[in-house]
């Protein structure tokens, strides 16, 4: 039978382990949906060590409870039935206490209550520390993606299977879910069965014998539906993805108003339940299956059951066992038979459990593919020359085409250098490629002389301020909006103050309630919606509060009316005095005021020169500058 790949065989080839691990992961799945159970361990282990060990001390305590009770109940029923025959009457409580008999049965029934009290506190004191236990390793593991995800690269994030493995990862450790719990419960039920077990052998050894032999193919056929669950649910894996995405765009509020404008609900809705009904058909056919020999086999351990009852009784009829053993034994056989069920049950809930197991550590495993310099170039200061490309290729991960390729460009330090192309020319890749987002599939960058990868790539990005054209508009406050293009300096309110007014975002907070407090975006209820040419003037401040010695804007106009455009460039040339600007726009007014113009086509750069110069030239910028200009007149 053909397994499940791992999580990470659902990865892309590079994003594959080599050859030994592969190895090790491919016997791992055959574990199916145990193989996490170890780091499940270790994270609860990890996060704390006391709750975890309380955890299991208080389930162990309470596995030996029914046993004994069991017991304690057999004593007393025999003690009973001894002592009926010299039955005397009693007057008061000292007669009862003075009877020998009656003290003995006073004495078992108050120590089977000692232990019925003990196993319910220790009951809701398990409750309290799996509570606070699941919350706190749900805490800890968020942290942990959280600083995973920093760690990589951003080619990863944009591989649709990472992707969708993190958002349900993310999703399991909000629901906080509790594997641990669930699994420490299981370990307890197995021990009371077990201690229950240990107990019939002394009278019925071959009892136990017969419930084993009906357990056996009982588990095995549930660790193999628990495998062919655990299988299907990997290969319905892109057809859950694309259902949730269904539902997400037919329920989300994001979607909420080109859904009412296309009428998109109905061909959505239609879309998610082809996709369920098929998930449906599939499960059914499982769970039938699953139900007829889960079915058999339960009547098989309930045939053993009342064997081993009926013989009991008669070993008691012809006098061989005493009343309390067939108390016990017929209470050991029953609990055991609940146990047992309930062990069953939860090996089933623990392999649903898994895929998300399987998302979250899958996440947990990739590593960065970036590599970064073991000891570093210093970092020029101030950058002499600037960044050269030469003969830079760039192909994204999975593409036929090439974004960027023989790329040849300089830009100079201090230069205001725009880029302009149409679109799908490859000029948002030179950005990424120059703040080392990606590393060039061919060629190399320089800077100051030295390629871009001998120097570490968080100073780079420290150098390097970036607004790309879909930026982030975080439902955070118009401040903290700013204040993340440099969050250290989030508390100076004087420079989120200087920088809003170089980009013309002071008019937008003037207008807001709370001003640099007002929460913005639509997620929260004290939120407030800007329009698009607001938000972004709040992302050109963000860039300007970077202080970098390289500004790189991508489109930072495109949503400006053509007065704040206008405005924005008489600022950002003043801005950028002394430092490297690197534009990109559409916009051929805006394009204009650049010391130098790369014309890009097809990822390569088509002309270079002053606005004039490639007017003059009459090629494909006074071509595309003529277009634009000619809507005008
Ligand atoms: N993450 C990605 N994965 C795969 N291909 C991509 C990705 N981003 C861009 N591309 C492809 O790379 C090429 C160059 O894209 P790029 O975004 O650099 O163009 P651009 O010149 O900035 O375009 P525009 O003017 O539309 O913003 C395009 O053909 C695009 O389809």
């Amino acid at each position: 039978m053909r397994l499940p790949p791992s999580p990470t065989e659902r990865l892309p080839t590079s994003e594959r382990l080599t050859t030994s691990e592969r190895i090790r992961s491919a016997t791992a799945a055959r574990i199916g949906p145990f193989r996490h159970l170890p780091a499940l361990f270790r994270l609860a282990w990890a996060t704390s060590r006391a709750l975890t060990l309380a955890s299991i001390g208080l389930r162990l305590a309470r596995a030996a409870i029914p046993a004994l009770m069991l017991y304690v109940a057999k004593l007393v029923v025999d003690t009973v039935v001894a002592g009926r025959a010299d039955a005397v009457a009693l007057a008061s409580a000292a007669d009862w206490l003075a009877h020998p008999h009656l003290r003995q049965v006073g004495l078992l029934i108050g120590t089977e209550l000692a232990l019925a009290l003990a196993s319910d506190l220790l009951g809701r004191a398990t409750t309290l520390v799996d509570g606070v236990l699941a919350e706190i390793t749900g805490n800890a593991t968020t942290l942990r993606l959280m600083a995973h995800a920093a760690t990589l690269d951003l080619a990863q994030f944009e591989d649709p299977a990472v992707q969708d493995g993190l958002e349900r990862a993310r999703r399991q450790v909000a629901w906080r879910a509790n594997p641990m719990g669930q699994l420490l419960g299981q370990l307890q039920d197995g021990l009371t069965a077990l201690s229950l077990a240990v107990a019939v052998v002394a009278f019925l050894p071959w009892a136990v014998l017969l419930l084993v032999l009906t357990l056996i193919p009982a588990f095995l056929n549930e660790l193999h539906f628990n495998r062919q669950g655990y299988r299907l649910a990997y290969q319905r894996s892109p057809d859950r993805r694309e259902g949730d995405y269904m539902r997400q765009l037919g329920a989300g509020a994001e979607t909420a108003k080109e859904n009412k404008l296309f009428g998109l609900s109905g061909y959505l809705a239609e879309r998610f339940r082809v996709l369920a009904d098929r998930a449906l058909r599939e499960n059914s056919r499982l769970a039938r299956r699953r139900a007829v020999a889960g079915g058999f086999f339960a009547s098989l351990g309930t045939l053993a059951y009342y064997l081993a009852y009926g013989v009991i009784a008669l070993r008691t009829a012809t006098g061989t066992l005493t009343l309390g053993d067939l108390t016990f034994l017929t209470g050991a056989f029953l609990r055991l038979r609940g146990l047992v069920e309930g062990l069953l049950l939860g090996l089933s809930q623990l392999s649903g459990q898994a895929q998300y197991l399987d998302d979250l550590f899958g996440f947990l495993a990739l590593a960065p593919r970036l590599p970064v310099p073991e000891h570093p170039a210093p970092f020029p200061t101030p950058i002499r020359e600037g960044f050269v490309f030469e003969a830079v290729g760039y192909r994204y991960p999975g593409a036929e085409r090439w974004a960027v390729r023989d790329l040849s460009l300089t830009i100079r330090a201090g230069e205001v250098l725009a880029l302009v192309g149409e679109n799908g020319s490859g000029k948002t890749t030179i950005v990424k490629l120059l703040a080392r987002l990606y590393d060039p599939t061919e060629g190399r960058i320089l800077l100051d002389g030295r390629d871009l990868r001998d120097y570490d790539p968080e100073t780079l990005r420290t150098r390097i301020g970036v607004i790309f054209q879909d930026f982030v508009r975080f439902d955070l406050t118009a401040g903290e909006n700013i204040a993340v293009g440099r969050i250290a300096a989030r508390a100076e309110a004087d420079r989120i103050e200087d920088v809003a007014a170089s980009a013309l975002a002071d008019t937008v907070v003037a207008r807001l309630p709370a001003g640099y407090d007002q929460r913005l975006g639509r997620r929260f209820e004290d939120g407030v919606d800007l329009s698009g040419g607001e938000w972004q003037k709040l992302a050109i401040a963000r860039a300007y509060m970077r202080e970098s010695e390289v500004l790189v804007l991508d489109e930072p106009t495109a949503a400006l009316d053509a007065r704040a455009e206008a405005e924005v460039f008489a600022r950002l040339r003043a801005l950028a005095l002394g430092r490297t600007a690197l534009l990109i726009s559409h916009r051929f007014s805006s394009v204009r005021r650049a010391d130098r113009i790369v014309v890009l086509g097809a990822g390569r750069v088509q002309e270079a020169g002053t606005h004039e110069e490639l007017v003059a030239r009459g090629g494909r910028y006074a071509e595309l500058f003529e277009l634009q200009a000619a809507a005008y007149r």
